[in-house]
């Protein structure tokens, strides 16, 4: 369970990222967060595991109040929850299996650390991780000779080996293409479904967002303004979460027709 309360993040610079939110979220659940440009979704995932600090309020994640962890605590606490990002963040000269084997490298004693040897029962998880996500064929390949899809698959897996209870995925589709888009949310969804991993995601496409995930979280100015179920989300709810976007838009279309 991830429950937020009262929480807050202004940055150094004053801006007010995140206010007031309350949020419980469940073992299990797939939540999309939407939001404009800006909204805060980053910030509201990025808080989960700490990549961000919250400000106040109280944070707990599976019983654990996360402002308070120090130190190796944190390095810890972060084993427990995946992060996939937008540009994959892979190592693409060598192959797909040491990728993965990479999730394991703070678990090596410093022997093994300096040899890059790996255990025999890790070689297996990373492979097992890879054959859930589809891709064990390519397991010996070099990363730069995949697509976009299949690098984000490679991404997928080397969280999946340190089986996490939360994955928190930051726009992970922003970069591909429309059918590698659903092929890598179906991964996602499936992983949700059989391993029953939470997933957080923020996502810019609001209809791949309500076709796979159960519950939209809408962000504006730092503030939820929507939570609900997927199937609930109307075009007024949607006009809500995005309020001034529609108008933004007339107005640039009013220009161009001025010029024509
Ligand atoms: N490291 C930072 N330092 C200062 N301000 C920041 C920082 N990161 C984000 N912000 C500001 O906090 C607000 C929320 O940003 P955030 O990245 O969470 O929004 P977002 O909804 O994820 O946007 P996008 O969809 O464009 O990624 C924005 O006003 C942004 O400029």
């Amino acid at each position: 369970m991830i429950e937020f309360i009262n929480v807050d993040k202004v940055y150094p610079n004053k801006v007010k990222a995140l206010q007031n939110i309350n949020l419980k979220i469940g073992k299990g659940e797939f939540v999309a967060v939407i939001g404009l440009s800006g909204a805060g979704k980053s910030t509201l995932i990025r808080c989960i595991n700490r990549m961000h600090d919250i400000s106040s309020g109280q944070l707990i994640v599976d019983g654990v109040d996360v402002k308070k962890l120090k130190g190796k605590e944190i390095r810890k606490f972060r084993r427990r929850i995946g992060m996939i990002f937008q540009s994959f963040n892979l190592v693409t000269r060598t192959t797909v299996i040491k990728n993965v084997l990479v999730s394991f490298v703070p678990q090596l004693s410093f022997v093994r650390k300096i040899t890059g040897l790996f255990a025999k029962e890790q070689k297996i998880k990373a492979l097992t991780a890879l054959d859930q996500v589809g891709i064990l064929d390519k397991a010996y390949v070099r990363v730069d000779q995949l697509s976009g899809g299949q690098q984000q698959r490679v991404a997928l897996a080397r969280t999946l080996a340190q089986n996490p209870d939360i994955l928190l995925a930051d726009e992970p589709i922003a970069s591909l293409d429309p059918v590698t888009s659903k092929q890598v949310m179906e991964d996602f969804k499936r992983i949700n479904r059989e391993m029953n991993i939470s997933v957080i995601m923020n996502i810019h496409h609001v209809e791949v967002a309500l076709e796979y995930a159960d519950r939209i979280i809408g962000v504006r100015e730092g503030q939820v303004v929507y939570d609900g179920k997927s199937a609930d989300v109307t075009d007024d709810v949607l006009d809500h979460i995005y309020k001034g976007k529609t108008e933004e838009v007339m107005e640039e279309v009013k220009g161009e027709q001025a010029y024509v």
